[in-house]
């Protein structure tokens, strides 16, 4: 599944258009899976339907007429000027008796659903006067508020802030990146011709369908030599054992999603957990004296941080570089040994590797992680929300994941995960996003049954849930309508 930018979208519906396409039925079929997910969250409350001149209110003005159809009251506020199909839909609404009320005159009362059908993928630039304080007062309604395609006003503020958006025909860059004004995320087919909507050249959504395929299988005959054997490098002894816990936690991530065994090479002194793994208590950064087929190296490293990651280069086997061994200088040397290696930054990290502020970072996380991938050669994993891994000329977006993450070690355990399946053979591409899905998803299934307050180990031990709820096709973290 790709992930469309707006003008990506629109022009996809003018192909649709060129090819003959008749694009009042994707306008209908838009309307028609609005309704049905309108009742499904809603019922038969009454609606209040904000539609503007363009398509998206079109839409709007589609969704008013099933509505109707199915019994729903309803009142229509809409912007005067529609052309085209959205002029062939208020011509049908107005033909069932329905008045259209002018939108300059909306208003809404406790009960009532609000439905937002003022822009979609057609706005150029910030909403501002009129349209600027009509979001305002939508979003002051306390009302539910269903939006159409896009909350109106996105990319840009103001902007809607839903309690459920449906998307048409794809997901579009806003629905990822500012999921938060999105609410409750639908996305509907609308009977765009599938050839329109695979397009290699934009970034994927990570889905269950993409990622199920890349589990390892592990036959009856496995042995725990056979299915990935991990070694985990970090810790730092000379600030007293300050994060002595992140390689542990990173030992555990490696262990839970399915490593076979995990080589804990850890500055003596430090605490032998979890008692699962073979320990190598060193006195200064080395690598562990037995065969693994990759390595997470970096957590809790401190000073040491670049001495593990040069140390661990000398196996030329695929490495994860996290926190402390993310340097530009190591990750010159692992590119210029064509060693296959993942980093995992944060945007304060991401930032300083590539020299710019963490808030640039995280305003087109997209971007700087293509920017990250081309500058190092490597496999990046820019964690945030969305988590996007980026790779030579791909790019893969993670829908999972929310807040409850935010706690101190989960990155850890991401990075021992990701070295679990570079270790069963994953290419770090496949490792990278099939690992973030799932730390993502199985941070979902605990903020469902606990919410915020989790412990990192806890993530770990969620994550053959996880798996296996993506072995079962589950876990998209937005419903197909
Ligand atoms: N064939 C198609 O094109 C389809 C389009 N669909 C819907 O159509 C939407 C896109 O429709 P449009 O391209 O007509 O665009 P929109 O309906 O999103 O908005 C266009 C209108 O907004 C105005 N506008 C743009 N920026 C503004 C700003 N900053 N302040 C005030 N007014 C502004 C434009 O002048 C135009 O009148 C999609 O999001 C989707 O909801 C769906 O019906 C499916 C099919
Ligand atoms: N708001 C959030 N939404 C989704 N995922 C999050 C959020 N906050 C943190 N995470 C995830 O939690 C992990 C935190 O990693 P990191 O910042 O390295 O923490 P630590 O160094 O404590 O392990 C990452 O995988 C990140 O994507
Ligand atoms: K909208």
């Amino acid at each position: 599944m790709r992930l469309f930018t707006p003008e990506a979208m629109r022009e996809a519906d003018g192909k649709a258009a060129a090819m003959g396409y008749p694009t009042l039925l994707l306008m209908e079929w838009a309307g028609m899976k609005a309704a049905r997910v309108y009742r499904r969250l809603f019922g038969k409350a009454p609606a209040v339907v904000l539609a503007g001149k363009g398509n998206n209110g079109g839409d709007g003005l589609a969704l008013a007429r099933h509505l109707l159809l199915g019994g729903v009251p309803l009142r229509v506020y809409a912007a005067s000027g529609q052309g085209g199909d959205a002029l062939q839909m208020r011509q049908a609404l107005e033909a069932l008796g329905l008045p259209l009320l002018p939108l300059e005159e909306a208003s809404w009362r406790e009960g009532e659903v609000l439905v937002d059908a003022l822009f979609g993928t057609g706005l150029k630039g910030p909403l501002e006067g009129f349209y600027a304080g009509l979001v305002d007062r939508v979003n002051a309604s306390s009302l539910p508020i269903l939006a159409l395609d896009l909350p109106s006003g996105l990319p840009f503020s103001p902007h809607v802030q839903a309690t459920a958006t449906l998307a048409f025909a794809a997901l579009k860059t806003p629905h990822l990146l500012y999921r938060e004004a999105c609410g409750k995320l639908f996305l509907a087919e609308i009977g765009l011709p599938q050839a329109l909507l695979e397009r290699e050249d934009l970034p994927e959504v990570a889905t269950p369908q993409a990622l199920r395929p890349l589990l390892p299988k592990r036959p009856l005959t496995a042995h725990k030599g056979s299915v990935g054997r991990v070694g985990v490098l970090g810790g730092y002894r000379g600030d007293g054992l300050r994060y002595a816990g992140a390689p542990l936690l990173a030992a555990l991530g490696a262990y839970r999603m399915g490593a076979g065994l995990v080589h804990l090479v850890l500055p003596e002194g430090t605490p032998l957990e979890p008692l699962e793994a073979v320990f190598h208590p060193v006195p200064a950064p080395a690598l562990p004296p037995v065969k693994v087929e990759a390595l997470a190296v970096g957590m809790g490293g401190g000073p040491w941080g670049k001495a593990w990651a040069l140390e661990a280069l000398k196996a030329g086997l695929p490495t994860v570089l996290d926190a402390d061994a993310l340097h530009l200088e190591v990750v010159a040397l692992y590119r210029q040994a064509g060693v296959k290696a993942v980093l995992t930054p944060h945007a304060g990290e991401a930032g300083r590797l590539l020299g710019a502020p963490p808030e640039a970072v995280a305003q087109d996380p997209l971007a700087a992680a293509r920017a990250l991938a081309e500058t190092t050669g490597l496999t990046v994993v820019l964690k945030g929300n969305p988590t996007v891994v980026a790779e030579g000329g791909r790019l893969s977006v993670n829908p999972t994941g929310n807040p409850v993450l935010a706690t101190g070690g989960t990155g850890d355990v991401l990075a021992g995960a990701i070295a679990a399946l570079l270790a069963a053979g994953l290419p770090p591409f496949d490792a990278a996003r099939l690992a973030v899905y799932l730390h993502g998803l199985a941070g979902d299934l605990l903020a469902e049954e606990r919410g915020v307050g989790l412990l990192a180990r806890e993530v770990a031990e969620a994550l053959p849930r996880a798996r296996r709820a993506l072995e079962k096709g589950l876990g998209l973290p937005f419903a197909l309508v």
